[in-house]
């Protein structure tokens, strides 16, 4: 509904009256508002009525045009010189008439009939100033928009009678909107009781009460102090309010309102408005008109480059939390560099940007799935292995001693010990560096690829392998290696009977002479080896229980790259040896280690060699020749260890074991013979090898520096594709040694059986439980538990001897 803004015409009022009209055209256009928004049938006598503007008569009161009125229109040359003493002078008089008749009619409570013959004397007396129309106005006219426009062709003949047709059509649309705007306000607007009855004798009634406003808005002060004498509702500055005032209304008196017909108004009705409106207080001040109600601009605080500062460190994730890291450099970004900053990076570290991963996307999706694979993403007991496992778990504790500005750095305790942080051991929270599992249970929760981080893909020659969504930075925990936790009893029964005819074993060493059999695990199972990985397989304690996730190694991983560990795979027998195929310049050329004796590599190469020529006969593909080969090999099932010769095995070991421990001589023990199978069994037997390890260990720390240095010379010599995380320095080893000799921790106690080979920057990284059992061949047989217990509580009881 359109507003008729009559105070803003007052207050503009002074300005016309000192300047001619076509100086302020746009104020007046600005603030006349009294139309309703133009529509297809408005329009046309909104514009008959803009020409008819134009007439000089009409100069006086420029602000009734409509938005629509040009400054060239108002500007027509026509248009005779009108000077404001006169407009005054001659409005004046005519509102003058108004208003008498006006009061007259409220004082009397006048009929309709009055309201007419008010209308036709104040004609009489004032034709000047929009007068005419009352005196040729003729009700008999419809205003249609097709009367308008055709009074528009005749306008020069009938100049006088089209302004009067005009006003009049003006005032009739206002004192609709007039009498239309209370109606749909009041409580009878639901009634549908009462019908719908319309009368054009409300336009008839109402007029004189615009006429007034208007007359009183062109002259301003001089109408204000007429009004305020007659105390006329022309003060009002706008119908709108004061006539919906519902109080005075009965809900019965006003008819339903139409919002595109008129209605009958009755009498009381006119009065009844004319009283509600005496009711307001005429010395209301006026209220100043509503701001227009736009929508704030906004500008933008974030653009191209937020979040993009430059740096040259990777993005990181929650690994970054090191507080020494934190305090130092700014804070990092979390999304990809743009391009110049990912430039500027791979100038420096020399490593490439690279796009997120679902926009390079190096393989088509859809990649053929694993048929047969049951997953899991917990570990899971099965059989005796839950309660074995209570029985013979140790108190395993470790408690770092980091501050907060260093954080659990490489040289946390923890860390060091491959324990994982948490609140019980480590008082950091957040600030906390070594919590990898959190952070992966983290990212497994928010789900999606990304977070998830792997899939799975067919390789061409290796069966199925893994690939990375994302990059990882370097040391970043990628995806647990989870399965079933079966005993070795377990292990050997599933070897015999349900992976017979495998190829593949998921089989890898875990703790207390458990495996973790993931043929029913998590992705990481698809993992493949490689000579020079990219990856590598470490088993943590979390809250007291072990844990094997996959780690991205110094390097790092950038997108769609293929995960690979060394499987450090111990073939256990000859004719176990696979042929590797990960193509790298320093391939060993069979999964597992090079074997040392020359003989043994010379029939070892000689197998790859035949391996290859049989599993890759020219034209044929690999699964047929796979296929082709599992056939050959039918009949000449492998020999599984039985529980008597694995006893005599380890037996010899551990003898040996101890000798050697004894004089501090070599740490790893290999070799047992099997007395059933004639094939001799390279039979690696991590815990006795570690036993020895953390015996050097302990001694070394207690002896002097020289002794120290070279026993980690030694490690770092020997160490091979290795753990990436650094580990603490001498110094630092020494520390945590000393402290534990000195406190007695606990923290120490940590299974020294599970050191592996091979791996000496972290010597107690769990050989066993590192080097996977997974292949198409037997597991590694580790020595019945009973000696094997036996062996790890001697190796216990000789680090306690030392230190105490
Ligand atoms: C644990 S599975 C890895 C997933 C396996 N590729 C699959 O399709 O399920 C280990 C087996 O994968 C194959 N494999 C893994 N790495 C290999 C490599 N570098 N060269 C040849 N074969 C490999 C071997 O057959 C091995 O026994």
């Amino acid at each position: 509904m359109a507003r008729l803004n009559t105070q803003a015409s007052v207050t503009e009022t002074p300005a016309i009256a000192d300047e001619p009209s076509h100086d302020q055209p746009d104020d007046t256009i600005s603030l006349d508002v009294p139309v309703q928004l133009l529509t297809p049938e408005n329009s046309r006598s909104e514009t008959s009525s803009n020409n008819e503007v134009t007439v000089p008569e009409e100069k006086p009161a420029p602000r009734r045009r409509s938005t629509r009125v040009t400054r060239a229109s108002l500007q027509a040359p026509e248009i005779p010189e009108v000077t404001t003493s006169h407009i005054e002078d001659t409005a004046a008089s005519s509102s003058q008439a108004y208003v008498d008749s006006l009061v007259e009619s409220k004082r009397t409570r006048s009929s309709l009939r009055n309201s007419i013959a008010v209308m036709e004397r104040s004609n009489d007396m004032a034709p000047s100033v929009g007068d005419n129309m009352v005196a040729d106005y003729n009700p008999q006219i419809p205003q249609t928009p097709c009367s308008n426009s055709s009074q528009e062709q005749h306008m020069d003949e009938t100049k006088p009678s089209t302004q009067q047709r005009t006003l009049r059509t003006r005032v009739t649309k206002v004192l609709s909107e007039v009498v239309e705007t209370p109606q749909s306000e009041t409580p009878m607007q639901n009634d549908s009781q009462s019908p719908i009855r319309r009368s054009t004798r409300l336009s008839f009634v109402s007029k004189p009460i615009d006429f007034l406003e208007r007359t009183s808005a062109l002259l301003g002060k001089r109408s204000r102090e007429l009004s305020e004498n007659v105390k006329e509702p022309s003060r009002r500055s706008s119908l709108r309010p004061r006539i919906t005032a519902p109080k005075e209304e009965p809900a019965a008196s006003i008819p339903e309102p139409s919002a595109s017909k008129k209605r009958r108004v009755s009498e009381s009705d006119v009065s009844k408005l004319h009283a509600a409106e005496d009711k307001v207080p005429s010395e209301e001040p006026a209220a100043p008109s509503p701001p227009p109600r736009y929508k704030p601009k906004r500008w933008l605080t974030h653009g191209l480059y937020t979040g993009q500062e430059p740096s040259n460190s990777p993005p990181k994730q929650r690994r970054s939390k090191n507080s020494s890291k934190t305090t130092t450099t700014p804070a990092q970004r979390r999304l990809l560099p743009m391009p110049m900053f990912g430039g500027s990076r791979m100038i420096e570290n020399g490593r490439d940007y690279v796009l997120p991963f679902d926009v390079f996307s190096p393989l088509p999706s859809g990649q053929p799935k694993p048929d047969e694979w049951r997953k899991t993403n917990k570990n899971v007991f099965v059989g005796d292995a839950a309660s074995e496992w209570k029985a013979n778990k140790k108190l395993e504790l470790s408690t770092c001693m980091c501050e907060e500005d260093t954080g659990c750095d490489e040289n946390c305790q923890n860390r060091y010990m491959f324990y994982e942080c948490d609140s019980g051991n480590c008082r950091l929270g957040p600030e906390c560096g070594n919590r990898n599992f959190s952070e992966l249970k983290h990212r497994t929760k928010a789900g999606g690829k990304y977070n998830i981080g792997v899939e799975v893909i067919k390789t061409s020659d290796r069966g199925y392998g893994v690939r990375s969504n994302r990059s990882f930075e370097p040391n970043q925990i990628i995806v647990e290696y989870t399965g079933e936790i079966i005993t070795q009893f377990e292990c050997e029964r599933r070897m015999r009977t349900v992976y017979k005819k495998n190829e593949c074993y998921y089989l890898m060493y875990f703790d207390q002479n458990m495996i973790i059999d993931a043929t029913r695990g998590s992705i990481a199972r698809f993992v493949n080896h490689s000579c020079e990985p990219n990856c590598r397989m470490e088993k943590w304690t979390v809250a007291g229980k072990p844990r094997m996730a996959l780690f991205a190694g110094d390097r790092g991983i950038m997108t769609g790259e293929e995960l690979s560990y060394d499987y450090n795979f111990d073939p256990y027998s000859l004719k176990n040896v696979q042929q590797c195929r990960c193509g790298s310049e320093n391939c060993r050329g069979i999964l597992g280690p090079r074997p040392k004796d020359k003989d043994q590599r010379a029939k070892v190469e000689e197998k790859a060699q035949a391996e290859k020529e049989v599993k890759k006969p020219a034209g044929k593909k690999r699964k047929l020749a796979d296929a082709e080969s599992a056939d050959s090999q039918k009949g000449k099932k492998r020999k599984i260890l039985n529980a008597k010769s694995i006893k005599a095995g380890v037996k010899k070991v551990i003898a040996k074991a101890t000798a050697r421990g004894k004089t501090g001589s070599k740490k790893t023990v290999k070799s047992a013979t099997t007395t059933k199978s004639k094939a001799k069994k390279t039979v690696t037997l991590p815990k006795v090898k570690a036993a020895s390890r953390v015996k050097a260990t302990v001694a070394n720390a207690s002896q002097s520096k020289g002794k120290a240095a070279k026993t980690k010379v030694t490690a770092t010599s020997s160490s091979k594709g290795s753990s990436v995380l650094k580990r603490p320095s001498l110094e630092t080893k020494k520390k945590i040694l000393a402290r534990a000799k000195g406190t007695g921790r606990a923290s120490p106690k940590k299974s020294p059986a599970n050191t592996k080979k091979g791996d000496a920057k972290s010597p107690r990284k769990p050989a066993g439980e590192k080097v996977p059992a997974k292949s198409p061949v037997k597991p590694r047989v580790p020595p019945s538990k009973g000696s094997v217990k036996k062996v790890t509580k001697s190796v216990v009881r000789t680090i306690k001897g030392k230190s105490s």
